[in-house]
């Protein structure tokens, strides 16, 4: 047995890094006080037996699920034991890394109700709701409709004689289905329906309704709740408790609608406040700007196993050096690996610069200017749906660079994946939101002559000059500045944009027409996001980076922009902003990025800083003892309790000891 070989590999590795490890730690946490909760959050999980993540692939459903419970209750007995802080709290969840009802209940009910419900609501719910006296799941999704959100059936309907809502699930589409702690968690649901009053329908507003008993936690009179079923993959979401919910016609106090937006008085009259109506979609919003941030983590983790591995991992050889290369050296292990470890940490950039822009967000909206949201909505949206598709590509990617061992749950990224391919569809579907960029571009390219573009979009109040200048690149170094490559990812944005708004302007504005055009609006939405990500990695990295760290970060950037414009060639082609020798000397410079990644490899993942324990991956190990635990893990398998197997004496017995040819065989 090849044993211990790893653990020299990396110790060389990590020798090799040109920058400062620790400063690169604090940087990726967010800030020294970050990096120490981080830290002190971490040990705390690892340590702590009822956290275990072993086996979690071998559980049936019933015992993860029961395991998972365990977990969170006593996540919050911890929480409360050792008076932790929101942040602590918040970390702390991190890395018992599951997904589990109390995300649902802290990352969308709680903001929900903050979002929509009046102060004397928030009053009379928030304080049951922080100390679980309560626990809420978000119930949007039906069986008929999820991103269509309009055509949600559930009804509720003002009766004035009682003062009360009828919630009433009329039709089998209308069951509510998907949301997360719904199936056996959850005491209250907010649910969203059609508001009814005088037979009138209001469309779609949020009403929190009990679904459990607070005695006994059996559902309530004329609620039909359960859990949906397994989902894909071995653990993964299915510690997650997603669930179906019927109402048969059950009555709920009238002040239970949130009603902030919208009010419906005690004599059934129905007003709406002047705010926005798209305030009601703000848990949405929230819950989108995080999941970018979510998104590194997750790539950050996949990557962090695949270089470990790759470093260690040796394959073949050549005559110029003794011994098998690591696979890490080959070129394309690389191309394949290190635009996703630069990925990892543009991602991190932007969903820092996410928090900022939400923050922003809601100061105006408390002091009632609504005039950024729909630039947030097309950027949380937007960003949203291409870190999370790139991420579980990403992820998948990794375990491919892992080889056969990626394939086993040893490897841990089987699990990842499961846990976080799901991404791509909740919280909105990924093409559903890139449409919503889409129409956000062409509304505001229609009003680009009277009002001036802001934020993300302010390129695009440059348009004529855009369109016309052409890339100044002639020699491969010319690439290395920010602002020539920025104007490539302006100018391929801007005319992918401007060529379907033109080509839908020249239509009838029929539907269907832009229906047609709709793979082009998903292609530019996706090259504007990708202009969104290149330029805040690059305004991040701009703004007070440590000197130890700059280098790198530097080298990282490049590393995206360039693997970014090479994997989109195409588009830049098409819209004539660059030729294909532009390209190519791009190409030769993304190829001089890896060599000065190489030798960093290792230390680059390692400043993600992620332990072994939530790592929870043979193959990621810090140590880089890889095939030792791959040989001990083998024996923790459960086919391998006994020897012989259980099963041998009724199916392989009869078969090894008949002794007969089969009657119809030509053998
Ligand atoms: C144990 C210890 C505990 C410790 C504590 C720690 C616990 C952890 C805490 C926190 C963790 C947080 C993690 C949370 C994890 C959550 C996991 C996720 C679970 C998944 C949940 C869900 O999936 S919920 C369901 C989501 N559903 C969707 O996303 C549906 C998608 N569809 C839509 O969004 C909409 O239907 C639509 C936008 C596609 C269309 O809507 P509609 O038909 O109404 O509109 P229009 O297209 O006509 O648009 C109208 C107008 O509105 C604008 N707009 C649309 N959406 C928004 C928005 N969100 N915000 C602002 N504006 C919006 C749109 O652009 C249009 O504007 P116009 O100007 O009129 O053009
Ligand atoms: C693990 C998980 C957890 C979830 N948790 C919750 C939760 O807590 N609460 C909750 O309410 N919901 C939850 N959901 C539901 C989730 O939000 C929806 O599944 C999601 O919004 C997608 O909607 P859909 O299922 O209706 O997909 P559909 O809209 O039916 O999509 C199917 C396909 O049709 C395409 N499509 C649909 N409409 C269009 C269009 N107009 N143009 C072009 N293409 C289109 C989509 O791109 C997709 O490819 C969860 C889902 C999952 C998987």
């Amino acid at each position: 047995m090849q044993d211990g070989n790893g653990l020299d590999h990396l110790a060389g590795e990590r020798a090799m890094a040109q920058f400062d490890l620790q400063a690169m730690k604090v940087y990726l946490a967010g800030g020294q006080r970050e990096y120490e909760i981080s830290t002190k959050m971490a040990q705390l999980v690892a340590n702590d037996p009822v956290f275990s993540k072993e086996d979690r692939v071998r559980l049936a459903r019933k015992d993860l699920y029961k395991n998972s419970l365990r977990k969170a209750g006593h996540a919050w007995k911890t929480i409360l034991e050792k008076g932790l802080s929101e942040v602590e709290g918040l970390k702390l969840r991190h890395f018992v890394d599951e997904p589990t009802y109390t995300d649902l209940h802290w990352g969308m009910f709680i903001p929900a109700i903050k979002g929509q419900g009046t102060e004397e609501q928030q009053h009379k719910w928030l304080p049951l709701a922080y100390k679980m006296a309560i626990i809420g799941c978000y119930a949007q999704t039906e069986l008929g409709h999820g991103s269509n959100v309009q055509g949600l059936e559930t009804t509720a309907t003002f009766d004035p004689t009682t003062d009360e809502f009828i919630m009433h699930s009329p039709t089998v589409t209308s069951t509510k289905w998907w949301p997360g702690g719904l199936g056996k968690a959850s005491t209250h649901a907010l649910v969203y329906a059609r508001l009814i009053t005088d037979k009138k329908d209001h469309g779609i507003h949020a009403f929190i309704a009990p679904i459990r008993s607070l005695e006994d936690h059996t559902p309530l009179p004329n609620v039909t709740v359960g859990d949906i079923g397994v989902k894909f993959g071995n653990g993964g979401y299915n510690t997650m408790d997603n669930g179906f919910l019927r109402f048969d016609h059950v009555r709920i106090p009238r002040e239970n609608m949130l009603m902030r937006l919208a009010t419906v008085t005690k004599d059934g009259k129905y007003v709406r406040s002047n705010k926005p109506r798209q305030l009601g979609y703000g848990a949405m919003v929230f819950v989108r700007q995080g999941i970018v941030i979510d998104a590194s983590i997750y790539l950050s983790r996949a990557v962090t196993i695949a270089v470990r591995y790759s470093a260690v991992r040796r394959q073949f050889g050549n005559k110029d050096e003794p011994g098998e290369l690591q696979v890490i050296q080959y070129r394309t292990q690389q191309s394949r690996l290190f635009p996703l470890l630069a990925t990892a940490y543009a991602y991190r950039a932007v969903g820092f610069w996410m928090k900022s822009l939400y923050a922003d967000v809601m100061k105006r909206l408390n002091d009632n200017d609504f005039s950024t949201l729909p630039e947030v909505h097309a950027c949380t949206a937007g960003l949203k749906s291409i870190t999370t598709s790139v991420t579980a590509d990403g992820i998948e990617e990794c375990r491919k660079l892992c080889g056969g061992h990626g394939f086993l749950c040893a490897s841990g990224l089987p699990e990842l994946y499961a846990a976080y391919v799901p991404a791509c569809t909740y919280e909105g579907d990924n093409t559903i939101l890139l449409l919503q960029v889409a129409r956000f571009l062409l509304k505001t390219l229609s009003q680009v002559s009277k009002v001036r573009p802001v934020g993300t979009a302010a390129y695009l109040g440059n348009i004529k000059q855009l369109s016309t200048q052409n890339c100044k690149v002639s020699q491969g170094h010319d690439w290395l500045n920010t602002s020539v490559l920025l104007e490539a990812f302006e100018a391929r944005s801007a005319r992918q944009a401007a060529a379907v708004a033109l080509r839908l302007a020249k239509g009838s504005g029929s539907e269907a027409e832009f229906q047609e055009n709709t793979p082009e609006l998903v292609e530019s939405a996706r090259a504007h996001c990708q202009l969104i990500l290149v330029s805040k990695f690059i305004e991040q990295l701009q703004t007070g980076t440590p000197e130890g760290i700059r280098k790198q970060l530097e080298v990282l950037c490049y590393t995206y922009a360039f693997s970014q414009l090479i994997d989109n060639a195409g588009d830049f082609l098409a819209t004539g902003y660059v030729t294909g020798n532009q390209i190519a000397l791009a190409k030769e410079e993304l190829k001089h990025m890896f060599d000065k990644i190489r030798p960093n490899a290792v230390a680059l993942v390692d400043a993600f800083d992620h332990t072994d324990d939530y790592l929870g991956s043979a193959l990621g190990r810090y140590d880089g003892d890889v095939y030792t635990h791959l040989y001990k893990g083998a024996f923790k398998e459960s086919l391998n309790d006994t020897v012989v197997v259980d099963g041998y004496e009724e199916y392989l017995k009869p078969v090894l000891t008949q002794n007969l040819w089969a009657p119809h065989s030509k053998l």
